[in-house]
C-alpha cells in the first residue's frame, strides 16, 4: 500500500478532495504544504479554463487582465432545477482532470408537466415543415432582431416519440457555442462572444434553481443588501408572461446566483442589448424557459448583453455602465 505521505500520494487524495472546496477553503488547503499548494493551484487553473465545470459542450473560459480574480465560483447546472432536485447540489467537483468526458446535456431534468403530451414522430422527423404537431410557424422569425421584449418558441421535449436528434430542439443541447468569460472593471464579469454569431443563432438558456415567489422575494432582499456594499452580483430573474385574458400572469422566478449556467454572467445594456429572450416551451413541460438568441449578426469578442427591463423602482438603484448612448445611469429594478 502506498504511505499516504509520499508526494504522489498527497497529489491524488489532493485531486480526489480540493475539487469540492469552495476558494476560501481551497486557498486555506493550499498554504498547509508546498504538494498542496500546486495541487490547488492545478485546481485554480482548471475552474479559469472552464465556466461550465466541463457540462458543456465546449469549455467557457474566464478571461480576466483587470484585478486578480482567477474565476467566479458557483454551482453549474446546464438546465433548471426545481427545489426539491436543488437542494442536494450544495458541492460540486470542480477544476479536476475529467476522467471521463461530462455527460449529455439531454434528456433534460424533468420539470413536471404532461408527459403524455407530445408528437409521435419517428425518430429525428420532425421539424419545422413536416407536419409535426409540436412544430412553431413563427419559429423562423425567432431573433430576426427588429422585436422588442420576450419572443416565445415551440420545441418538441420529453413527451414526444421523436428522440434527441429531433431538429426542433434548437435549444436543448447546451451552450453549442463558443464563449468567453470576460472580466470588466466596473461590470464584474460578463459574457462575450468567442466566436461570430449569426442573427437568430441559439446562445444559451437561463438556467438556475426555479424559486417560489416568496423565496424569490425573500432572497431578493438579501441580495439587494449585499449588491449594495459590492458583496454580491445576484441574477435573479423573474418572468412575467400575460395570459390571454390579460387578468392573470405566468411567473417563473430562477436564480442562477448560486446554482446556475453562463447566462449568469449576462450583464444588461439599456439599448436592450444584443441578444434576444425567448420564452421556449417544450411539448410535455409545465414551465417555459427562457432562452437567448443572437438578435444580430455579432462578431467575435463582442459582449453579450440584454435588457434587465425598464423599471427603475427601488431606492438606491445601482449604477449602469453599460455604456450605451440611451443610457439611463441605473441598473434597471423593480419589487419582486
Ligand atoms: C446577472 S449578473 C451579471 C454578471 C455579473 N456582472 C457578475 O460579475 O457576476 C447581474 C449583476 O451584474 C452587474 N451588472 C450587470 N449589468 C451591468 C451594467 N450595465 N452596469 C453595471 N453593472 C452591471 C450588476 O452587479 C448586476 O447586479
Amino acid at each position: 500500500m502506498r504511505n499516504p505521505a509520499t508526494p504522489g500520494a498527497v497529489g491524488e487524495l489532493a485531486e480526489l478532495v480540493l475539487p469540492w472546496l469552495p476558494p476560501q477553503d481551497l486557498a486555506a488547503a493550499a498554504s498547509a504544504s508546498r504538494a498542496l499548494r500546486a495541487a490547488a493551484s492545478s485546481v485554480s487553473a482548471g475552474r479559469a479554463a472552464d465556466a461550465a465545470h466541463g457540462l458543456e459542450p465546449h469549455p467557457i473560459p474566464f478571461d480576466n487582465l483587470v484585478d486578480c480574480k482567477p474565476y467566479a465560483y458557483f454551482l453549474y447546472t446546464p438546465f433548471s432545477l426545481t427545489p426539491s432536485s436543488a437542494s442536494p447540489r450544495r458541492a460540486q467537483p470542480w477544476g479536476r482532470t475529467w476522467a471521463r468526458p461530462p455527460g449529455p446535456t439531454w434528456p433534460r431534468s424533468d420539470l413536471g408537466g404532461f408527459p403524455s403530451a407530445g408528437c409521435a414522430c419517428a425518430q429525428g422527423a420532425c421539424g419545422g415543415a413536416r407536419g409535426c404537431p409540436c412544430a412553431d410557424p413563427e419559429a423562423e422569425a425567432v431573433g430576426l432582431g427588429s422585436e422588442a421584449g420576450m419572443g416565445s418558441l415551440r420545441e418538441c421535449g420529453d413527451g414526444c416519440a421523436c428522440g434527441p436528434s429531433c431538429g426542433n430542439r434548437r435549444t436543448q443541447l447546451g451552450v453549442t457555442v463558443r464563449l468567453r468569460v470576460v472580466r470588466h472593471r466596473e461590470k464584474g464579469w460578463g459574457l462575450h462572444a468567442a466566436e461570430v454569431l449569426r442573427r437568430g443563432q441559439f446562445v444559451c438558456e437561463y438556467a438556475g434553481e426555479l424559486l417560489t415567489t416568496e423565496e424569490a422575494r425573500r432572497r431578493q432582499g438579501l441580495y439587494d443588501e449585499l449588491a449594495s456594499v459590492g458583496k454580491l452580483s445576484p441574477a435573479l430573474i423573474v418572468i412575467r408572461e400575460h395570459l390571454p385574458s390579460g387578468k392573470a400572469c405566468l411567473r417563473v422566478n430562477i436564480d442562477a446566483t448560486k446554482v446556475g449556467n453562463v447566462a449568469r454572467f449576462i450583464n444588461h445594456s439599456c439599448d436592450g442589448g444584443n441578444l434576444h429572450p425567448v420564452l421556449v416551451r417544450s411539448s410535455g413541460s409545465l414551465l417555459p424557459r427562457l432562452c437567448f438568441f443572437a438578435a444580430r449578426d455579432i462578431i467575435e469578442g463582442e459582449e453579450l448583453t440584454f435588457s434587465y427591463g425598464d423599471a427603475r423602482l427601488r431606492p438606491n438603484g445601482l449604477p449602469c455602465f453599460c455604456g450605451s448612448l440611451c443610457c439611463s445611469g441605473l441598473l434597471p429594478s423593480e419589487e419582486t
